[in-house]
């Protein structure tokens, strides 16, 4: 243990052996606090603390997986199996499984995602006759989210007048309505969503005083990673288990709390030191991630914001190379430099795909970088898109699963009760759910009582009911010999799912196959892997847990060199040497949605914050003139939080009147050597000088030069070629130009029309030449 000790600095050391009583990390990006954490596990183990009385919560259960990774390394991996760690959700679903019964759930309650929330929430409106552009089925989850989050349950909402008023005034008076039937049909269908995992904890805790002690009993050490970004609903969670022994370390940066548009409260951190008595507050300054340009850069906005707690950073790493900053005028434009750069880097500093990793606002960024990285053949993953276990396909064979341990589970059910069709129409399955819920009853057990109750269908749809029953029993049976992979793979066969889809024949049907095949392999693994650890048999219901608590960095197993594409509030705790921050405009980051009050442009100042302090060597910034937006191109300002770095950490390049003239970055307008498709000169928009410019750190570009490609100066274009139009509309005898291999010229003639026009020109040092406008790219300087 010593060894490892030495690895840590004094700063960090102390807290890492401080080992009892409540203390809390508060430091900047980079500076070791899940380090800390880590070794400090490891410590407590080494001094005879029992890992089963160990709790650590992360953010992503790939984080707790390298934790446990390292420990092992240090203490041995027997010893570090027995430890704690995950996410909130997944440790307490696996608590609320132990104790379901006290709640009137069964153990093997299904977890419901947010597209299973989403559907429930939509049919009660629709049943409830509601207008559904008033109560949009997105926004009623998200409302119902928070309720839960700070643990307002159905009743306490009813008893809060407060809370009906503002609903009412929202035009959604029926809220309440429908946020009751939601948690009932929940409760019915044996499932919680994911509020519910905190929420019901909760409801456990406080109200069975026996399990609270045997938690309490259980964790006599807990940590949390990140703790800037717990909700009310975490925190309490933590407050309660942590109660008796008050061993408790958290470790967090209050200027990378993220999360408040989903509840996260920030003052769970600043008011930490009241909730315990003697708490130990420790500070760590020194960063060992990233640069001293990055670091100083970094310091350089958070001081913008007014709310923070006064921290220092530093670092005695390198001063590094400045901050890049490149401006281009559309967002396929954007994403050609970043794949280039990437690309260039890649052979110029023999680095790998895996130490990039570009950083966006909004998943919908993604796509321009994807078609970039494309062409240039650099193999990326997106993160946190549409997940593989969100595919109709997979979500199909997982409805199945599902139905098999929870025959309650009223999503899975209505997913595949006609799927592959058997004939069993929308009618009847209207006529279940109403039966069902009048006789507050399961859909499934309506259907195997069908003669007993009021559902009035013919005999033929009977038996296509009780056929489905039948194959579902069936299932079953096998469930109860077989394991995860064997029974998954007799149920894609036997209900008829591979048939349909070989039926399909198309390249998307085989795509949905190669789908099916990949989530049977992934069973393979699972089952085997548990074989090892022993412990368990490869369960289906832990099968489904694991799938349902997966976040998208936990598919990655970090076996392929890709280089990584994500939303900035993924990255959270990640580092990459070379990160590239995209899309940095108005509007887009800082957030249009976020800019109504100081706390939301702030929360979004510590986002790019987070995005800036992921990289360790370089860091980009990018930002386009041009943008599609919902389909649109529009017109985009660079973002504030470019100008409030400070300049003396930035290197802008790429002025916009070089650009024009650089074959690799203006591709847009005239496509390119690789046959890059052009865009229509006709959608590009140009900015009047004065706003393509930055305000701070550029100089101002010279007018003559702007000229030539402000829309006054072109001529109408011409529709069918629009490549050339541009140079004929600006080049004329006379004309002084500039050459990228030949220097200056004088242009002493011009002929032909469309795409053949041609200039012959004078070069001082080439003498004439005749050159092929649309491939020359001619800047003109006089
Ligand atoms: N004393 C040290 N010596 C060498 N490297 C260190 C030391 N402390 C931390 N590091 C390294 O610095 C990097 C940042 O550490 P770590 O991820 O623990 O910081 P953090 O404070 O958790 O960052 P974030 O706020 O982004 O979550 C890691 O690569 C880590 O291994
Ligand atoms: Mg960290």
């Amino acid at each position: 243990m010593e060894k490892y000790l030495s690895q840590l600095n004094e700063a960090q050391l102390e807290p890492t052996i401080q080992k009892d009583g409540p203390m809390i990390i508060i430091a900047g990006a980079g500076s070791g606090k899940t380090r800390v954490l880590t070794y400090r596990i490891a410590y407590l183990m080494s001094q005879g603390v029992d890992p089963f009385n160990i709790l650590s919560l992360t953010f992503t259960n790939k984080a707790a997986r390298e934790m446990k990774e390292r420990i092992a390394q240090i203490v041995g991996t027997s010893e570090a199996k027995n430890l704690w760690m995950g996410t909130f959700h997944s440790v307490f679903a696996k608590i609320l499984r132990i104790e379901a019964d006290r709640l009137g759930y069964p153990s093997n309650f299904t977890i419901y995602d947010t597209q299973d929330s989403d559907r429930l929430i939509a049919s009660i409106i629709k049943e409830m006759n509601l207008d559904k552009d008033l109560y949009k089925y997105k926004a009623v989850r998200s409302r119902i989210s928070s309720y839960k989050n700070s643990l307002i349950t159905v009743r306490a909402y009813f008893q809060n007048p407060e809370l009906i008023e503002a609903d009412t005034m929202a035009r959604r008076p029926r809220l309440g309505d429908i946020y009751k039937a939601y948690v009932e049909r929940c409760f019915k269908a044996g499932a919680m969503d994911f509020d519910d995992l905190l929420l019901k904890t909760n409801e456990l805790l406080t109200r069975f005083p026996e399990v609270l002690m045997k938690y309490q009993n259980r964790f006599k050490y807990i940590l949390v990673d990140e703790y800037q970004d717990t909700n009310h609903s975490q925190y309490l969670i933590v407050r309660a288990l942590s109660d008796k022994f008050q061993n408790i370390c958290v470790v967090g940066d209050d200027a990378q709390s993220i999360y408040a548009f989903r509840g996260a409260n920030i003052n769970n951190i600043l008011n930490f030191q009241k909730d315990y008595d003697d708490v130990k507050v420790f500070r760590l300054e020194q960063n060992y991630r990233s640069t001293k340009n990055i670091v100083n850069a970094a310091n350089s906005i958070i001081e913008k914001n007014e709310t923070k707690l006064d921290k220092v950073v530093w670092t005695a790493n390198d001063e590094g190379a400045k901050i890049k900053v490149n401006r281009s005028l559309t967002d396929g434009d954007e994403g050609r430099y970043v794949a280039s750069t990437i690309w260039e880097q890649k052979m110029n500093n023999q680095l790998l795909n895996s130490d990039f990793a570009i950083l966006y606002r909004t998943n919908a960024q993604s796509r321009s970088i994807e078609d970039a990285l494309r062409k240039r053949d650099i193999p990326y993953r997106i993160y946190g898109g549409v997940s593989f276990y969100q595919r109709k396909e997979i979500r199909d064979v997982l409805s199945y699963l599902r139905l098999i341990i929870n025959p309650a589970d009223e999503e899975a059910l209505k997913r595949i009760i006609n799927f592959p069709p058997r004939g069993i129409g929308q009618t009847t399955i209207d006529k279940l759910i109403v039966s069902a819920n009048g006789y507050n009853r399961t859909i499934f057990e309506v259907m195997k009582n069908i003669d007993k109750t009021n559902v009035k269908i013919n005999s033929g749809t009977k038996n296509k009911l009780q056929d489905f029953i039948t194959l579902i029993e069936s299932y079953q049976v096998l469930n109860q010999t077989a394991d995860v992979f064997e029974l998954a793979e007799h149920v894609t066969r036997t209900s008829g799912l591979i048939k349909e889809l070989n039926k399909d024949g198309t390249p998307e049907g085989v795509a949905r196959m190669e789908n099916i095949e990949e989530l049977l392999n992934g069973m393979k693994d699972f089952v085997e892997g548990q074989k090892e650890i022993a412990d368990t048999t490869g369960s289906l219901a832990e099968f489904l847990e694991d799938v349902a608590l997966a976040t998208d960095l936990d598919a990655d197993k970090g076996d392929s060199d890709h280089v990584a594409l994500m939303t900035i509030h993924l990255a959270k705790g990640l580092e990459f040497p070379c990160v590239f921050v995209v899309g940095l405009e108005e509007d887009l980051f800082p957030s249009a949605m976020s800019m109504g009050t100081r706390s939301e442009l702030e929360e979004e100042r510590r986002l790019f914050y987070v995005a800036l302090t992921r990289a360790e060597k370089q860091a980009y910034l990018t930002y386009a003139l041009s943008r599609y937006r919902w389909g649109k191109l529009v017109d985009s300002e660079p973002s504030r939080f470019i100008e409030e770095i400070d300049e003396q950490y930035l290197d802008i390049v790429t002025p916009i009147e070089e650009r024009r003239f650089n074959p690799m970055l203006s591709a847009d307008i005239f496509g390119d050597a690789e046959g890059h498709t052009p865009v229509n000169p006709n959608k590009i928009r140009y900015k009047p000088a004065k706003q393509a410019v930055l305000k701070k750190g550029s100089s101002k570009p010279d007018p003559e030069k702007f000229q030539v490609t402000t829309p006054k100066n072109l001529k109408p274009v011409e529709k069918t070629n629009g490549n050339t139009a541009l140079f004929d509309s600006k080049l004329a005898v006379g004309n002084i130009v500039k050459h990228m291999r030949f220097g200056s010229g004088e242009v002493i003639k011009i002929e032909g029309t469309g795409a053949d026009v041609k200039a012959e020109i004078n070069f001082q040092h080439g003498g004439v030449k005749k050159l092929l406008l649309r491939f020359a790219k001619l800047e003109v300087v006089g």
